[in-house]
């Protein structure tokens, strides 16, 4: 049998848009699991939140958090890259302050720091300023349609997710990602199949495999079906 990964971005793509997830949703997680196909949630959220969401869900038990530089199984955690993060809080407080919110997450974060957007600012002006402030420091910023994102260039979701089929013990046929957001689309970029809800923004459906029809959790479980039905399988198989 084919040794297959299917990793999945977790708010508003597992969740809906009110960032719940339902019972279908665990029970899509679960065919997988039965069809012997490896679940790896990746997220821009901190790593406990991740990794502690995939023991209580049906996952493979290795973790992909702040959008690929921590990547972890419970007993192993790698950390893929290296930010001043009170810099970049201090930064945020005196240059910033207009658009960006300190998240409570911060205090478990390596080196990804994240930021709520203050309530009215448009998403991309705050990235455009934000682009503007920690590109000087040589830092990347991404908007996840959640939160806004500060780390070092090389910490993406693409990076974490190898870092995660290591951990797993390699050896994969193919690997398939799922995803909404332009924090997704590294891991787009490095999976054999691609696909995102309906509700992604243009730049994101572009390097997409597959788009549903379906928004948020809705078109993760038609995605499940497609994947279910052998999508991006290597054609030897
Ligand atoms: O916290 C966020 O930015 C959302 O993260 P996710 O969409 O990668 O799960």
């Amino acid at each position: 049998m084919a040794r297959v990964a299917v990793f999945v971005d977790v708010d508003w793509t597992l969740t809906d848009r009110e960032r719940r997830i339902s019972s279908r949703v665990v029970e899509a997680l679960e065919r997988l699991q039965r069809e012997g196909y490896f679940v790896v949630l990746a997220s821009a959220t901190a790593y406990p939140i991740v990794y502690g969401l995939s023991r209580y869900l049906p996952t493979s038990g290795v973790a992909v958090g702040e959008n690929g530089g921590v990547v972890g199984d419970g007993r192993r955690l790698e950390i893929l890259g290296r930010i001043d993060k009170e810099l970049v809080l201090r930064v945020a407080r005196e240059r910033l302050s207009c658009c960006l919110e300190d998240s409570w997450q911060n205090l478990f974060r390596f080196v990804d720091v994240t930021f709520a957007l203050r309530k009215g600012v448009d998403p991309g002006y705050a990235v455009g300023e934000a682009r503007h402030v920690f590109g000087a420091m040589g830092l990347e910023v991404k908007y996840s349609g959640v939160a806004l994102h500060v780390h070092p260039p090389g910490v993406n979701k693409g990076v974490g997710l190898r870092k995660a089929l290591e951990m797993l013990g390699g050896g994969f046929d193919y690997v398939v990602a799922v995803g909404d957001s332009e924090v997704d689309v590294d891991m787009f970029r490095v999976a054999d199949f691609s696909a995102c809800p309906a509700h992604a923004p243009e730049e994101v459906k572009k390097e997409a495999s597959y788009v549903a029809k379906a928004p948020y959790s809705d078109g993760f479980l038609e995605i499940v079906d497609v994947v279910l039905r052998g999508a991006g399988k290597p054609a030897k198989e």
